[in-house]
């Protein structure tokens, strides 16, 4: 917020005015008693004026970004990216945090799967039909094959509850119960791992334990050591032609959902597991609400430049806080997940996720906050359009105005790279700066390179906006 100061009623050479002819004395204590309030007022003012300068003199060095797009198109997974470019020992040392958020996404995958197959409270009416198609064994045999595993598996169940704890020890209404509130749940999805308030858990990782954290010492260890005793029976469970089938005859793609992990379990649980930048870009953590992070570039004998990332909640119930950040960035960075187009959101299953990008970045462009601001444009998860294009998904069949189109990967980019241009043209009140760039988030080589394209478009449209250019 901004300030003027109220134009004082004389110069300052005469603050406080000389007292008026043949003042009495009650008029002499109102004007006193008028003076300190003025003065009150000014003081007042010039601290808020003080604070003001010295916030910018703190921020003269930073960008600001805001990083925008629907839930799961990649944003929290390209400011990962942008840790890793521009300060990496500040991104390694939080890999211990990350280990349990990896953990976590293993650990929801498992649970997920035993309680979705016959007899697991997930499953539906369908059951019995499945029961019996169970890979063709009796009935008896798939029975106790499940049972098996979730005896040997059961443990796990003490490892969520312990590790959700910890991650959201620092919000009391957080519980291991309500997390899950954060994201509906729908039947053929693993739960969502959500976490509110920025890094601070990172820092609730590293921290030595204390009474109020409601974990004792010991237990993070313990979580990974029951995890450890677990891999064997994850692996053969995720391998089992039964568990396969079961799968399968609901629907479900594992391997498509965020935050997989469960084809590495043996590494992932393994004892002396540190996570690797590309485990971390994979690990799933909703975000909820707007976090802030800043990135101070790690650059011997220069000056530090800092990055501010606004990263928001991309589901349909938090859009509405992000309008408060709209004024106060130097550019935007909106993802789009290419590879939706044949998929429905999460929390509301009648949108097509492509058609809600499309009415996303209209509503974007066409804010009045945000006539000035330069967009980048990332059309994501490249691989994964290309994986299902490939595998003869047909493009046309659910975006009708590509007709008939090639269903190939290059013409598909081309078409999507028209199309949002198009749109930002018509609903942008003026021209804009607009950069577009296709990427692939889990890609940290790729991604290094239109990271640097992005900073130089936003520095060069930062100084020309200043007018150094
Ligand atoms: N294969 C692939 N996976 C990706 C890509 N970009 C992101 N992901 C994965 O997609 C999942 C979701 O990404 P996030 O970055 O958490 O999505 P988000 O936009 O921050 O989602 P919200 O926080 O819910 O708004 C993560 O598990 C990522 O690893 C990509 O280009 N390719
Ligand atoms: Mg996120």
């Amino acid at each position: 917020m901004r300030w003027s100061k109220p134009a004082t009623p004389t110069t300052p050479e005469t603050w406080p005015p000389h007292p008026p002819p043949g003042e009495t004395e009650l008029e002499r204590a109102v004007r006193v008693e008028e003076e300190k309030e003025a003065k009150r007022t000014s003081d007042a003012i010039d601290r808020e004026l003080e604070l003001e300068r010295v916030e910018q003199r703190k921020h003269r060095h930073s960008t600001r970004v805001l990083l925008l797009g629907q839930a799961e198109s990649g944003k929290s997974t390209m400011l990962k990216n942008f840790q890793l470019h521009f300060a990496p020992e500040a991104f390694h040392a939080e890999s211990e945090a990350w280990r349990a958020v990896i953990h976590l996404n293993l650990i929801r995958s498992v649970n997920f799967i035993l309680d979705l197959l016959p007899g697991g409270p997930s499953s539906t009416l369908s059951e019995l039909r499945h029961s019996r198609s169970f890979s063709g064994n009796t009935l008896g045999d798939a029975d106790s094959l499940l049972r098996h595993f979730r005896v040997r598996l059961s443990p796990l169940r003490q490892v969520e509850l312990i590790l959700v704890q910890r991650l959201s020890a620092d919000d009391p209404a957080r519980t291991a119960v309500n997390v899950e509130e954060a994201t509906p749940w729908y039947y053929g999805r693993a739960s969502e791992v959500s976490i509110r308030g920025g890094s601070g858990w990172k820092a609730l990782l590293r921290r030595k334990w204390n009474s109020q954290m409601g974990a004792r010492p010991d237990e993070l260890d313990k979580a990974r050591q029951i995890l450890h005793a677990c891999r064997e029976d994850i692996a053969e469970l995720w391998v089992h032609p039964d568990v396969q089938k079961g799968l399968e005859a609901e629907g479900v793609v594992l391997r498509d959902q965020s935050g997989f992990f469960v084809d590495d379990a043996l590494r992932i649980a393994a004892a002396d597991y540190e996570p690797t930048p590309l485990d971390i870009l994979r690990a799933r953590l909703q975000t909820i609400g707007v976090e802030q992070h800043i990135i101070s570039v790690e650059r011997f004998g220069e000056p530090s430049h800092r990055w501010v990332f606004y990263d928001v909640g991309g589901a349909k119930g938090h859009r509405a806080s992000w309008a408060p950040f709209f004024d106060d960035v130097d550019a935007i960075l909106f993802l789009c997940p290419m590879s939706g187009f044949n998929e429905v959101l999460l929390e509301d299953r009648r949108v097509n996720r492509l058609l809600d990008s499309f009415n996303l970045w209209k509503t974007i462009c066409m804010s009045r906050l945000l006539k000035g601001t330069t967009f980048i444009l990332l059309l994501n998860k490249t691989d994964l359009l290309k994986t299902k294009l490939e595998a003869g998904v047909s493009f046309a069949q659910y975006v009708k105005s590509y007709k008939d189109g090639p269903n190939e990967h290059e013409h598909v980019c081309d078409y999507l790279k028209r199309k949002f241009v198009a749109m930002c043209k018509h609903n942008s009140a003026r021209e804009r700066q607009l950069h577009v760039h296709v990427t692939c988030a889990t890609d940290i080589s790729t991604t290094a390179i239109v990271i640097n394209r992005i900073k130089d478009a936003i520095v060069v449209n930062n100084l020309i906006s200043s007018d150094y250019l």
